[in-house]
């Protein structure tokens, strides 16, 4: 599923017939059925769909957090599934970033501790330009030397994207990034985010209930009943909306929606 003329580089990340069933008898969820999935390289992707239609799950498969019950996920050529507990840590660490609703900063430390944390834990010496240029780009280098509760959330959010990018991973996954943020702070995240793609060539995943949100990514994929159904290239807030309302309306929208996925080489 590589976007219309981009390079013929592997993906980020992809996953193949990706299941996860949760339970089993009555209580048996299939939250991932048999999903196929590229995320492309040095592209801004946002999941998109309704409450329960398995985007967390995705994500959380996709980057490691859990396991699949059929399938690979892999992160550039890696299977994680081939992964011990031990190498699948590491992996997520010195590859992976991940942003969360709730920003997960560590309240003793000043801006500039947290987004060196994970590096200084692994050991790693951040490297200085591109650490400057993720510090630059969130625009808080006056305020590293300040601690969370001395930011304001869309602060504490651009400091935990901070974090993730500081180490240049091959992919950062972002759970409803601007959930608990109101909307000018949640623009300047997903500005953020945006230009980390445009401007520094990562690569990110989004998880968004919010169409306005999603009109920053290259691409929305659309998510019902653990089925990747829709995708849209270059969206638009606008377009994100008509296209939730679609999927909502009643089950007779499914089929049309499979169809164009499947048009659009989804599935
Ligand atoms: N740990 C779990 N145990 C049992 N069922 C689960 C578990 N995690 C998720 N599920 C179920 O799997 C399905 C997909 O859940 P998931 O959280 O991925 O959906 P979502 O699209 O992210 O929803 P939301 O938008 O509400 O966060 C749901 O039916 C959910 O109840």
């Amino acid at each position: 599923m590589s976007l219309p003329g981009s390079p013929a580089t592997p993906p980020a990340a992809r996953g193949r017939s990706l299941t996860k069933i949760f339970g089993e008898g009555d209580t048996r969820v299939v939250a991932l059925d048999g999903v196929d999935v590229d995320f492309p390289r040095g592209r801004f992707t946002a999941i998109m769909g309704p409450s329960g239609s398995g985007k967390s799950t995705l994500m959380h498969c996709m980057a490691g957090l859990d396991s699949v019950t059929s399938g690979q996920a892999y992160i550039g050529d890696v299977d994680l599934s081939t992964l011990d507990d031990k190498a699948l840590t590491v992996l997520r660490r010195d590859r992976v970033g991940f942003v969360f609703q709730a920003f997960n900063l560590l309240p003793t430390l000043t801006a500039q501790e947290n987004i060196t944390l994970p590096m200084d834990i692994a050991g790693r010496k951040p490297d200085r330009a591109w650490l400057d240029t993720v510090i630059d780009t969130i625009g808080l280098r006056d305020r590293l030397a300040h601690r969370p509760s001395e930011l304001s959330g869309g602060q504490q959010q651009r400091v935990a994207c901070a974090r993730a990018l500081a180490g240049r991973p091959d992919i950062v996954f972002a759970d409803e990034p601007t959930g608990n943020l109101d909307s000018r702070s949640g623009a300047d995240v997903l500005d953020f985010l945006r230009r980390s793609v445009r401007e520094m060539g990562q690569t990110v995943v989004m998880v968004t209930h919010d169409p306005k949100a999603a009109g920053y990514a290259d691409r929305v994929l659309f998510l019902a009943d653990g089925r990747i159904v829709d995708e849209m290239l270059e969206p638009t807030a606008e377009r994100v909306l008509e296209r939730l309302k679609a999927l909502d309306s009643d089950d007779g929208a499914r089929p049309a929606a499979t169809d164009a996925a499947s048009r659009a080489g989804v599935r």
